[in-house]
């Protein structure tokens, strides 16, 4: 029998690429709320109590408030793609590269993965617990996103002003996603963390720059790469290239993929280096990322419905 899956926000950004992602598949059987019904109270707590699974697509607030709807009993196991519940106690990280085997299977709360901290983790996780990169260190972040990282209100934006060219944000140098950052990569400071938005729909580029002399811990360039290609290597999502290209690219009109690639750039001498991932912010930033954990839980294939 088909497994019943609520997307709560199934008009929003996330939650309509979700949808793409499952159309066709016959293990889900998806529960939809006509548009007079989709903020109404009542009829989401219907349909978060009757589904096996629920994907919540909605502003933090409106995310606290599904979970708190649920029945105790209802038996409902709950994907989140806000961040409201990245941190919380109780919740298991959706991100199955960074939390091994079985965890994700068994969740009955996940909590997906920030768009920006999945590229950060992704790079620094698997290289501070290796013991290569010190945790005690002052990360920072350089990050690229496409506009659709904003969900509808900055699409709007960028669809209404047609002169945005390059934006930079978070100024006073909070967000977000910084208590997740570091949480789950396991470093003692809290990363200063530049994100931007550029003008394309989709896309992104999140890279940690490394001055590999200066930090003394640090392994060598070529030893970073190597443990982070033997980390992978067993995924089918994620790919550490070697060599250097000459650019990496954001394209405007790029299409959808559930792809994560990773580069550790080394100067000849060894002493700098550029830690990249290159990704989509709905594919494993967002959407991908919460169908690659749905298909965990229902017990189906990993990869089913992801664009690789
Ligand atoms: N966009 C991205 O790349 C990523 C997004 N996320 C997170 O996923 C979540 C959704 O983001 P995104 O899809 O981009 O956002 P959008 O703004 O595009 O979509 C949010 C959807 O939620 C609906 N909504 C808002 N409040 C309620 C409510 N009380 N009850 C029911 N529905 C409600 C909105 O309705 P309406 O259509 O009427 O506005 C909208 O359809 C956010 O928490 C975001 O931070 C995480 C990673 C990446
Ligand atoms: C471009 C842009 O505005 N991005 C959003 C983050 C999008 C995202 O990852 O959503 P979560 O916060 O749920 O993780 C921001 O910086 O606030």
């Amino acid at each position: 029998m088909a497994h019943t899956v609520f997307i709560d926000g199934a008009e929003g950004t996330t939650g309509i690429e979700i949808r793409d992602r499952l159309q066709g598949r016959a293990e889900f059987e998806l529960i939809a709320l006509s548009d007079a019904e989709r903020k109404d109270p009542a009829c989401r707590k219907a349909a978060l109590d009757f589904a096996d699974f629920a994907i919540l697509c909605l502003p933090d607030e409106a995310a606290r408030e599904a979970v708190a709807m649920v029945a105790p009993d209802a038996g409902t196991r709950i994907i989140d793609a806000s961040s409201a519940h990245r941190t919380t106690p109780g919740w298991i990280y959706g991100f199955p590269e960074i939390v091994g085997p079985g965890v994700i299977e068994r969740a009955t709360r996940v909590s997906n993965p920030g768009c920006y901290p999945t590229g950060f983790i992704a790079l620094l996780a698997p290289l501070v617990r290796a013991r290569l990169l010190p945790r005690d260190w002052p990360y920072t972040v350089n990050a690229v996103s496409g506009f659709s990282g904003g969900g509808k209100s900055l699409i709007a934006r960028y669809e209404d002003e047609g002169d945005l060219a390059f934006r930079t944000y978070a100024l006073s140098l909070d967000h977000k996603h910084l208590a997740e950052m570091q949480a789950k990569s396991g470093v003692n400071h809290t990363p200063v963390f530049a994100p931007s938005v550029v003008p394309a729909f989709r896309g992104m580029l999140v890279e940690v720059p490394l001055p590999i002399a200066a930090m003394r811990t640090a392994a060598a360039p070529d030893r970073l790469r190597a443990e982070l290609a033997r980390y992978y290597a067993n995924s089918r999502l994620v790919t550490v290239h070697q060599g250097a290209p000459s650019e990496l690219v954001v394209r405007n009109g790029a299409d959808p993929s559930d792809r994560l690639d990773l580069w550790v750039l080394g100067s000849a001498d060894g002493t700098r280096a550029r830690l990249v991932a290159m990704y989509d912010n709905l594919g494993k930033g967002a959407s991908g990322a919460a169908v690659q954990c749905l298909n965990l839980m229902a017990g189906t294939d990993e990869l089913a419905g992801l664009r690789v």
